[in-house]
């Protein structure tokens, strides 16, 4: 990595009764960088997404953002300061319009709740136009902008999550972290996401950290791969190392015999 990062979390620890999810969690992200966050299952991975979000607060360790400490402030004061993230499950207002999703969330960014500055008439014309249009580039860019209109309910599962990330975006992050973004989809848009996700990150320069099980994607699109297993880091580097590093294949394999089949396997080229 080079250049400050833009979120660093140093030595993260977190226990929850006498499970160690996370043990001394090191992850330093470059302004601009993708970054994989790989493992397992229950290996922790969503873990450091809660800690870094400060959905929990580490038991030790500490997380900054841009340099500044914020471990042990609130989820959404976290996420002002410009680090936006989405969930494993789909967490969309189903019976609201695919427009009013986004707009939400940069309401909330900007302090004043939608319901609140509707009531009150608070926000100006010209705040509301600011807005309307970050929505919609935001839906633009993830290929949903002729869908504004429908219920989120009513969009095909692929483009919900599509329309998670348009939200997360819309805030303006300068880090983003995506859970599983490509959970249930068919191999072909898991594919479309990923080659998606690389490009925001090209064309808006912000840095994001991506959990996704399926190795060959997140080899294919990332520049450096965080490994946790049992809440331990045990690997990190280029997909090219990781994918060679013995501890990594038998965490994924519980075997180091190359020939196993699996996730690894399957990344090879
Ligand atoms: N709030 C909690 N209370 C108790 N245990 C928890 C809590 N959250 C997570 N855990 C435990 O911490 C461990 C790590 O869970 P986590 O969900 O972070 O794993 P993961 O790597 O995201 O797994 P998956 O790939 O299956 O989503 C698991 O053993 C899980 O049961």
């Amino acid at each position: 990595m080079s250049g400050a990062p833009i979120l660093h979390a140093r030595k993260v620890s977190i226990t929850f009764g006498g499970l160690k999810a996370l043990c001394d969690f090191e992850l330093a992200v470059a302004p601009g960088e993708l970054v994989g966050l790989i493992g397992p299952n229950g290996a922790g991975k969503t873990t450091a997404f809660n800690v870094l979000t400060g959905v929990y607060r580490p038991t030790s360790g500490e997380v900054a953002l841009g340099g500044e400490v914020v471990s042990g402030l609130r989820p959404h004061r976290i996420a002002s300061r410009g680090l936006a993230r989405t969930f494993q499950n789909i967490r969309l207002f189903k019976e609201l319009s695919v427009l009013d999703n986004v707009r939400i969330a940069c309401h909330h960014r900007s302090r004043i709740s939608w319901l609140g500055s509707v009531v009150a008439g608070v926000r100006s014309a010209r705040e509301e136009a600011e807005i309307l249009a970050r929505a919609e580039e935001s839906l633009e860019r993830m290929g949903l902008l002729h869908k504004r209109h429908e219920l989120a309910r009513n969009l095909p599962y692929g483009e919900q999550r599509r329309l998670e990330i348009a939200r997360a975006l819309a805030t303006g992050p300068r880090c983003l972290l995506l859970d599983e973004p490509a959970a249930g989809m068919n191999a072909s848009e898991k594919v479309e996401l990923m080659a998606l996700i690389r490009r925001i990150r090209d064309e808006l320069g912000v840095a994001i950290v991506v959990i996704e099980h399926d190795m060959r994607l997140v080899m294919g699109v990332c520049e450096r791969l965080c490994v946790l297993d049992h809440g331990v880091q045990i690997a990190h580097g280029s997909p090219e190392a990781v994918r060679r590093d013995p501890r990594v294949i038998e965490a994924y394999l519980g075997t180091q015999d190359g020939d196993a089949h699996g996730p690894l396997q399957e990344a090879r080229p």
